[in-house]
């Protein structure tokens, strides 16, 4: 059972090495219920490897990753509890968007007509029949959001979701993830663009050089601080030393 009383992701002193190299040391954040919060950090900075941790995909060395107090390994049914956007890149050209929502759609134990709806939320229904190797970059992040759409979750993790997509299709994702959260879902979103998450995000956390640098609500964090996402941004990461 889902332990609503809790976070909907709480991090609890995450830790990570490479090759005694660490890439993620003592990050601690929540993202509540209902609301989107922006991962912000430098390359490097550790955003994909504590994604990775929450998702199961990596082990931490030390701390952990709660999604509503269970563990990603720990959960029934995964993908209907959180959907992740990490990387669109490994989509197979040969099938169509249809085909690649079907096969996922399966292998979560999820109903067919799911994918019609999935295809609508993400405007491809009219695409979804042509193979993915002639879709523009917008287009694979549109259908791999609709995979992380397809189990109905009350969690999404977006790794640079507006990769490769126009304005209008930046107004229609900012759009999509304001109504997700507004809908009482959460969205952890990590990206390089300011701009997008200043228009979206409720909360900020930035990681420097595998650190938490800042965290908390970003219109109060950023008053605070001169008003400006980027210079307080700029700020905050310039110390930690360049690409990792
Ligand atoms: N599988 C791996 N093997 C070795 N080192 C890794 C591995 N994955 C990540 N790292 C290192 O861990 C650090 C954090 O990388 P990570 O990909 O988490 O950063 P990021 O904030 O997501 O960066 P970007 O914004 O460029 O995607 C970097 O120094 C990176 O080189």
């Amino acid at each position: 059972m889902t332990n609503s009383t809790s976070p909907a992701l709480a991090i609890r002193g995450l830790s990570k090495s490479f090759s005694g190299h660490p890439a993620v040391e003592d990050v601690s954040f929540d993202v509540l219920d209902g609301r989107v919060v922006g991962l912000l950090g430098p390359n490097g900075a550790g955003k994909t490897t504590t994604t990775r941790m929450i998702l199961g995909l990596a082990a931490p060395d030390s701390g952990e990753a709660l999604i509503h107090g269970r563990r990603y390994r720990d959960l029934e049914q995964p993908a209907q509890t959180i959907g992740a956007l990490l990387d669109s890149a490994g989509l197979h050209p040969g099938r169509t968007g249809r085909e690649h929502l079907r096969i996922a759609a399966a292998q979560i134990g999820v109903a067919q007509p799911r994918i019609d709806a999935v295809l609508n939320d993400v405007d491809l229904s009219t695409a979804a029949d042509r193979r993915i190797g002639g879709y523009s970059l917008g287009m694979k992040q549109r259908l791999a959001l609709a995979a992380a759409l397809l189990g109905e979750p009350s969690i999404l993790i977006l790794d640079e979701p507006a990769n490769g997509l126009d304005p209008a299709g930046m107004h229609w994702l900012r759009q999509l993830i304001r109504s997700f959260a507004d809908a009482g879902g959460s969205v952890l979103l990590s990206s390089h663009v300011l701009s997008e998450v200043a228009l979206v995000a409720d909360d900020i956390v930035v990681i420097a050089a595998g650190r938490v640098a800042a965290s908390g609500d970003l219109r109060s964090t950023v008053d605070a601080h001169g008003g400006d996402l980027e210079s307080y941004y700029l700020d905050l990461t310039s110390t930690s030393a360049g690409v990792r």
